[in-house]
């Protein structure tokens, strides 16, 4: 074995504590220095005999080491100005058998700029560099284990071997664009961006330049230089286009010849720019509704649905409410900083008999509501002040309780004739396509019903 001498090893030291990325000092109980790398003594622009053997308070007077040789405990990111340069720093005790004989300052980051370059990452985890919005999900975030929940995996599994069109329906907050985000991050471009643009957001005069892009000069007000579309950024990965039933019809026939040609006109271009883009569409309307009405393009409802990925509502999959809330509760603790360990068994039965029209992203509001209003670690889901499913019994409890069976079938044939003219605005050719029902049956029944 090789021995080593004391001054072999004190040499090894000081070169670990003398290099030039961080500083570092250290005094003894009485607040004289006895170490300072060369950092320090470089920023100070003093030689070390001119620094070992000083007071800390003469050598650094901004530095409030001393304190902590009082205070016995570590402080973490305090900014030391020595000759007019900034540097986050952590001043901690030095502790033999015990009892505080020292203490010690030492540099966080070795300047400003890359103590805010480094902050910046950690504040935002999961930030990739490509221009995705954040962490994306993957399959093993997708809670559920009963039959419905089972074949979405299961398609969504397919659906990430290939770079086949997707469509993804289901009503509003059933997991569309997590799962269009796990069949990303499971396929063979899942370095490549990720990039959801919800077409209803954007106002119609927006949205071409917004997909699409423009070239310099393309209209007053461009941006000099140009800007690329969503679909430029999501090339090599995959562009969701949510929401796309809203996508008004002139702008329906120029996606169908990008799905079509696989590339882009910015706008004011003389040529256009190849992709290499997955296309995934979603949308909580009935597209083939729309396609009947003409408000959406049959030969894009046709390219887009190469795939269909058809999302169950959480009224059809009940049975995975008590895994999905265990789940929700511990994202919940951890966004809020709540300790929540459970939910009481009468909650439970509760939310299994509500109907859940915004789904999971409903359940996680009511969740997140509940956590905030219990004083006990066990969430109690009657604490919150709004309680739709209290309203929903009581309009459910006449049709069974006090009606007979004809004046029932009635009153449910009101309400659903009375829903379609207030979506239709009254018009009742539209009403009666809603309904599937002959426009001269609807006439007579508005007529006996008195609607
Ligand atoms: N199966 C699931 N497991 C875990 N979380 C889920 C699940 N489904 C939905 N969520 C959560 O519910 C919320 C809504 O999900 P998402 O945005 O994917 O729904 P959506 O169907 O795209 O809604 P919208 O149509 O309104 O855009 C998100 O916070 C998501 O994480």
């Amino acid at each position: 074995m090789e021995i080593v001498t004391l001054e072999q090893s004190y040499a090894k030291l000081k070169m670990i504590l003398d290099n030039p990325f961080e500083g570092s000092m250290a005094i003894d109980e009485t607040g004289t220095v006895f170490f300072a790398n060369s950092f320090f003594l470089d920023i100070l622009g003093r030689a070390e005999q001119d620094v070992v053997g000083q007071k800390i308070w003469d050598v650094v007077p901004a530095c409030r080491l001393f304190e902590t040789v009082g205070q016995g405990y570590s402080i973490w990111g305090e900014t030391l100005t020595i000759n007019a340069k900034e540097f986050l720093v952590a001043r901690f005790p030095l502790k033999k058998d015990g009892r505080t004989v020292g203490a010690m300052v030492k540099t966080l980051f070795p300047d400003q700029s890359t103590a805010k370059e480094i902050m910046n990452k950690v504040s935002r985890p999961g930030k990739p560099e490509n221009g995705t919005k954040n962490a994306l999900c993957t399959c093993r975030d997708i809670i559920g284990e009963t039959p419905p929940m089972l074949y979405v995996k299961k398609l969504a599994r397919r659906a990430s071997r290939t770079s086949s069109t997707l469509l993804i329906t289901g009503e509003s907050g059933t997991g569309k664009e997590i799962i269009a985000q796990a069949i990303h991050t499971r396929s063979v471009r899942r370095e490549g961006p990720f990039i959801s643009v919800n077409c209803g957001a954007i106002p119609e005069n927006l949205l071409e330049s917004e997909l699409f892009g423009y070239v310099d000069g393309a209209f007053t007000g461009a941006k000099r230089g140009g800007k690329p579309g969503k679909f430029e950024l999501a090339d090599g990965g995959t562009i969701l286009l949510d929401e796309i039933g809203d996508m008004p019809l002139f702008m329906q026939v120029k996606l169908l010849r990008v799905l079509q040609d696989r590339e882009v006109w910015r706008i004011g271009a003389t040529a256009p720019t190849k992709l290499d883009v997955r296309v995934m569409a979603s949308t909580h309307t009935d597209l083939v509704q729309l396609v009947k009405e003409k408000r959406f393009r049959e030969d894009l409802y046709y390219r887009l649905n190469v795939l269909e990925i058809e999302m169950p509502a959480l009224r059809e999959r009940i049975e995975d409410l008590p895994l999905l809330i265990n789940a929700l509760i511990e994202r919940i603790n951890h966004k809020i900083g709540a300790d929540a360990v459970g939910l009481s068994p009468e909650s439970l039965d509760i939310m299994k008999k509500y109907s859940w029209p915004g789904n999971v992203r409903e359940l996680e509001n009511r969740l997140e509501q509940a956590i905030n209003w219990s004083d006990d670690h066990i969430v109690d889901i009657r604490n919150i002040p709004v309680r739709p499913w209290e309203e929903e019994e009581s309009s459910n409890l006449p049709a069974h309780a006090d009606m007979g069976f004809r004046d029932c079938i009635q009153g449910t044939e009101r309400d659903l004739i009375a829903s379609a003219l207030e979506q239709t605005k009254g018009n009742k050719a539209q009403a009666a396509r809603m309904l599937n029902m002959q426009r001269s049956v609807l006439y007579k029944k508005i007529g006996k019903l008195g609607l």
